[in-house]
């Protein structure tokens, strides 16, 4: 369970989130949409422990932040969030295949059933037959697959995703949603999806809307 209660985050002053309150339940996908510098990319960073609040409580399946070091997030970070961001960092000295396998090489788990568990992965993003291709072969849609193969393989409790189909066609867009979605339900995880896209945002089970007065269901 992902809990945040009245948290509150400024920048030079200036108040971004201001008591912002929510819960998501194991097996639950929720849509955040809100207008541009409202302040979402600034939610994801604090759930992905990147950033601190300046108050307020986070907390995943029990854990609270305000109790974990940089060394703890780190390890929150790769063994329970899946990231789907607009900047995918995909490593372009990788094949397609170490690049999805590597959350599972973090976690210290290598081998057949890791690269079997990648190439189901990159099977369900339609990109089965290019497992030993090179990031640099590849088209921006393309490598956006690659980022949510990649997000999911170590099957996250929390999936953070930033317009994770910013760059794809209707076809693959709509692929990409079933797998964000069908991925997050098979396993009882938690999903956040960031995105301007109305037709994205029906994926979710709800959509929340995030105003200058905070997340409005
Ligand atoms: N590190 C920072 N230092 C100063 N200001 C920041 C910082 N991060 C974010 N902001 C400001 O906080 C506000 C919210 O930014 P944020 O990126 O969260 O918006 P957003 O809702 O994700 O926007 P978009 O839809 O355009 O991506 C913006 O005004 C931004 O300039």
């Amino acid at each position: 369970m992902l809990e945040i209660s009245d948290l509150h985050r400024q920048f030079n002053g200036r108040p971004v989130l201001q008591a912002l309150s929510m819960q998501l339940q194991p097996g639950e996908y929720v849509a955040i949409t809100g207008e541009s510098g409202v302040g979402k990319s600034t939610l994801l960073n604090l759930i992905a422990g990147l950033d601190r609040p300046d108050s307020g409580r986070l907390a995943l399946d029990g854990a609270d932040y305000a109790g974990l070091d940089e060394n703890a997030l780190t390890r929150l970070r790769r063994d329970k969030l899946g990231f789907v961001f607009q900047a995918f960092h995909i490593l372009p000295h990788l094949t397609l295949r170490q690049n999805v396998v590597l959350p599972l090489w973090l976690k210290g788990q290598d081998g057949a059933a890791a690269n079997r568990q990648a190439e189901r992965l990159l099977d369900a993003v339609g990109l089965a037959d290019r497992a030993e291709s090179w990031p640099r072969e590849l088209s921006g849609g393309e490598m956006q697959r690659v980022a949510i193969a990649r997000a999911l393989v170590h099957e996250p409790r929390l999936v953070l995703a930033d317009e994770p189909t910013g760059n794809l066609d209707p076809t693959n867009a709509a692929k990409v949603l079933a797998l964000l979605t069908e991925s997050i339900r098979a396993s009882g995880a938690m999903g956040i999806l960031v995105t301007h896209s109305p037709e994205a945002a029906k994926s979710a089970d709800r959509v929340l809307h995030l105003t200058s007065e905070g997340l409005v269901g």
